[in-house]
């Protein structure tokens, strides 16, 4: 098993913000943490790579390679981090420094972990750049972060994230802050990478159709706890808590909206006359 989590509670202020989450992911599979804002998925990714607010305590397990990380010394942490698991977050800003290229960015990731020159690195983050698809790779690595599209620098961050090969990638929302465009092109990217390296993933999204595009297993959270475990093919044919049935009513009424529409009201039948099918 890659990682699996126990019985983990989070406490900030007294007040228990993630209580008693447990789930597994074995190696290569693809899990996704979904539930409304405030659920606590984020929490639970932030716990899992050690880097909760200094207000958070957490309990339970979080076991990676059957040995426990959950409280480990933040060196060794910070090892495990972009080495063997790395992250992407959906603000591509908080991940990027804004006074350094972006080429510079990425060899500095690797070059935490890897013993390689200065100048070697610099090769590597061209050649990184260019397994994320970043167009013209020798010349975007001279660029700075505001001079890249937010698609641009989401695929500067999973080119850091994945520098090293890490064997485990967790996703924060990676693709909520993009055009609906790029989402589903940085989606494909990341499972193409995913699928390519063998690796596991951790996905949080609070939408259930994106996760059904990009995870085989879900775990769905409400107010700190998992009120449903299922392959994703059952969630969405046969979710069975109230949660995971609004999540897929929502799923259902993205995908059935009119262009254009975005707005319409979505339960008095109105979206479905307005496209001449209904
Ligand atoms: N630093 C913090 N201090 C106090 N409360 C916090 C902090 N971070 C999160 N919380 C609270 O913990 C709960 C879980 O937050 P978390 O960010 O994990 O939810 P989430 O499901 O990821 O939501 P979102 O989709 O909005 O990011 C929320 O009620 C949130 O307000």
């Amino acid at each position: 098993m890659s990682l699996e989590v126990s019985g983990l509670t989070i406490e900030i202020g007294g007040r228990r913000v993630v209580d008693d989450v447990s789930f597994a992911v074995p190696d290569g599979a693809r899990l996704g943490l979904i539930g409304e804002s405030g659920s606590g998925k984020s929490l639970t990714a932030l716990a899992i790579l050690g880097l909760l607010p200094a207000a958070a305590t957490a309990s339970g397990s979080v076991r990676w390679q059957g040995a426990e990380i959950l409280g480990i010394p933040d060196r060794e942490m910070a090892r495990l981090r972009g080495d063997e698991i790395g992250m992407v977050f959906q603000e591509p800003q908080t991940a990027l420094n804004p006074i350094r290229t972006v080429g510079r960015q990425i060899s500095e990731a690797v070059r935490i972990h890897r013993d390689v020159s200065r100048r070697e690195a610099a090769e590597i983050a061209v050649a990184e750049a260019r397994r994320v698809a970043l167009p013209d790779p020798e010349r975007i690595v001279a660029r700075y972060p505001h001079q890249l599209s937010g698609g641009q620098r989401q695929r500067v961050a999973l080119a850091m994230a994945l520098a090293c090969r890490p064997r485990l990638l967790i996703a924060d929302e990676p693709t909520t802050a993009l055009d609906v465009t790029i989402q589903a092109e940085v989606l494909r990217l990341l499972l193409s990478l995913v699928a390519d390296d063998g690796m596991s993933l951790v996905f949080i999204t609070h939408d259930l159709a994106v996760l059904s595009q990009v995870a085989t297993h879900g775990v769905v959270l409400e107010d700190g706890r998992v009120v449903e475990d299922a392959p994703v093919s059952r969630l969405l044919t046969a979710p069975q808590h109230p949660v995971t049935q609004g999540l897929l009513r929502d799923a259902t009424a993205t995908l059935w909206r009119p262009a254009g529409a975005e707005h319409a009201p979505r339960d008095d039948g109105s979206a479905k006359g307005a496209d001449g099918r209904g």
